[in-house]
């Protein structure tokens, strides 16, 4: 479980964040949703430790990440995996190498058991017989199925998604967002999501944090996200025509 506590930042004397708390189960597909600009990718960034907050805790199964001296920050960043928007996969390596990359930072195994788990992670993610293959010579959907299986290679405990399924076509998006939840329930991993796609969140939403300009304004599920009385959810669920016309009907 990850447990974030009042998380405050702000930048250029503009307050970002506003003093976020919540926990993130494990097993569970945690979203963090929320308009444009809303300070999503900040907030992830502050649970990572690429940002420092200015005031607030992170804590990793209840290990303080913010306080922690360089061993623990180690250690603990050796657990996290990660899926970067549009999958940042190296360019000159091929899928192999692209997967193997953590190992070979993180680990002294031997080559062979190496290429065992980069197998069995890719076959995981259903990509076979592609490993020679360059990042150029694959579909969007199987470059985000990639950056998937670099994720986990690690055995990883916690794995966060920014826009996972930014520029694929709605059927790839679900297929990949429904990866997504299958591993992090197979595998126990903590998860956590951004995301603005309401597919998404009707889709995988186990739990939903809603930001709006930097305050937690909302928590739940998928199953009573579109019962709530808060208006700027309302406004974020309620968007597009699609969302308006299923509340009419129900
Ligand atoms: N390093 C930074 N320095 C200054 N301002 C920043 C920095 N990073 C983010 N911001 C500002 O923080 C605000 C929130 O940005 P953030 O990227 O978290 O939004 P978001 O909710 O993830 O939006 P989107 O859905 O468009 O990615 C924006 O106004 C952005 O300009």
């Amino acid at each position: 479980m990850i447990e974030i506590q009042d998380i405050k930042k702000t930048f250029d004397g503009k307050p970002i964040l506003k003093g976020i708390s919540g926990k993130f189960e494990k097993g569970r597909t945690n979203l963090i949703i929320g308009a444009s600009g809303t300070g999503k990718s900040v907030l992830l960034k502050c649970i990572v430790g690429l940002i420092k907050p200015d005031e607030g805790h992170v804590y990793y199964d209840g290990r303080d990440f913010t306080d922690a001296d360089r061993n623990l920050k180690i250690e603990i960043r050796r657990e996290i995996g990660m899926l970067f928007q549009g999958g940042a996969l190296f360019d000159s390596k091929n899928v192999e190498q692209n997967v193997i990359f953590p190992l070979d930072m993180l680990t002294d195994m031997s080559k062979e058991e190496k290429l065992d788990r980069v197998n069995f992670c890719l076959k995981r993610v259903g990509l076979e017989n592609v490993n020679k293959k360059m990042p150029s010579e694959i579909s969007g959907g199987m470059k985000k199925r990639v950056g998937i299986a670099r994720a986990i290679v690690n055995n990883s405990k916690y794995l966060f998604c920014d826009e996972p399924n930014s520029g694929l076509d709605p059927q790839t998006a679900i297929v990949i967002d429904n990866l997504i939840k299958e591993i992090t329930e197979e595998f126990d991993i903590t998860t956590i999501v951004v995301t603005h796609d309401m597919n998404s969140v009707m889709e995988i939403g186990d739990y939903i944090m809603f930001l709006y300009e930097g305050h937690k304004v909302w928590e739940g599920n998928d199953s009573n996200i579109t019962e709530s009385n808060v208006k700027e959810l309302n406004d974020f669920v309620f968007a597009n025509k699609l969302m308006r016309t299923i509340r009419k009907e129900v």
